[in-house]
């Protein structure tokens, strides 16, 4: 498995089952993608997500019928709690060229993570499918210690951009902005008091 950072908008995603684990698929997916929820009843969870409903019983669908659904998709989700029909729709899926994921059955081609998300990061957290809850675990602990970490970023930006005027050997900037990310003070003075932190970070680093 290689991890990527996709980018959705205008994409096309189909999710198979239109049930708590559907929804939460959808609501991963729908502030970018189009999302289109297929399945013979519809989660309460899914009420305020922007997703299109489309209501059938997939059992009683062609392979022929299945895969003129999945026309012009670029990722199915399969989240029905019958693995069987999930693992067809996966098989339709690879013949079509749509990536794939599958709540419950046969693996598909893509795992979705959990997701711990900033204005300025992106971190995504998998167990290759062997513990959820582990996945889960990590993201709530790195949300609780790294609290401030956007705060950080635009820290490191700003003095990095700094050092580019002042400081000319690479190694040096590098480790100025090491020594930044490892001060506990200024860790601690980010969380409630950005223009402390940026002192702080000046005063002992950049004017040393
Ligand atoms: C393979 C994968 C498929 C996929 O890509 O969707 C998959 C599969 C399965 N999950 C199961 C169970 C649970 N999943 C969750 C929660 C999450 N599951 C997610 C992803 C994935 N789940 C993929 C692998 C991720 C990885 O690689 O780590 C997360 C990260 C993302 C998301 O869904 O939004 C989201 C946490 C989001 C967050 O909070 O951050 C909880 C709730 C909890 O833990 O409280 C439980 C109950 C506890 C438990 O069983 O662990 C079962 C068994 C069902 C049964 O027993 O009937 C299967 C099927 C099987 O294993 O066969
Ligand atoms: N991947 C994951 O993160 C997780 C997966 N699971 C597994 O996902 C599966 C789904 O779980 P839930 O959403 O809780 O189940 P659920 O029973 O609440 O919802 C299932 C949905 O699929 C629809 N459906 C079922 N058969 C259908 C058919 N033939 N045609 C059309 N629609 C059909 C139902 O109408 C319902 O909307 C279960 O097998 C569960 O074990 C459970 C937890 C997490």
């Amino acid at each position: 498995m290689i991890p990527l950072m996709l980018d959705l908008t205008g994409r096309r995603v189909l999710i198979f089952g239109g049930g708590g684990v559907g929804a939460r698929k959808a609501a991963f997916f729908e502030h970018e993608a189009e999302v289109t929820v297929i399945s013979r009843s519809f989660s309460p969870d899914l009420d305020g997500l922007t997703v299109r409903r489309q209501e059938a019983d997939l059992s009683d669908l062609s392979d022929e019928a299945l895969g003129f659904l999945l026309a012009g998709a670029f990722l199915a989700v399969a989240a029905t709690p019958d693995p069987s029909l999930n693992d067809r729709i996966g098989r339709l899926c690879a013949e079509a060229g749509v990536l794939f994921n599958n709540a419950a059955g046969e693996p598909g081609d893509v795992i979705i993570p959990s997701v711990v998300r900033g204005s300025r990061y992106l971190v995504a957290i998998s167990t290759h499918g062997k513990s959820p809850a582990v996945s889960r675990y990590l993201r709530t602990r790195l949300e609780a210690d790294y609290a401030d970490l956007d705060k950080m970023i635009e820290l490191q930006e700003e003095v990095r951009s700094m050092l580019r005027e002042t400081e000319p050997a690479q190694a040096q900037r590098s480790r100025i902005l090491w020594k930044i990310l490892l001060d506990d003070e200024i860790r601690a003075a980010l969380a409630t008091d950005y223009g402390r932190a940026r002192a702080l970070a000046i005063e002992r680093y950049l004017h040393a």
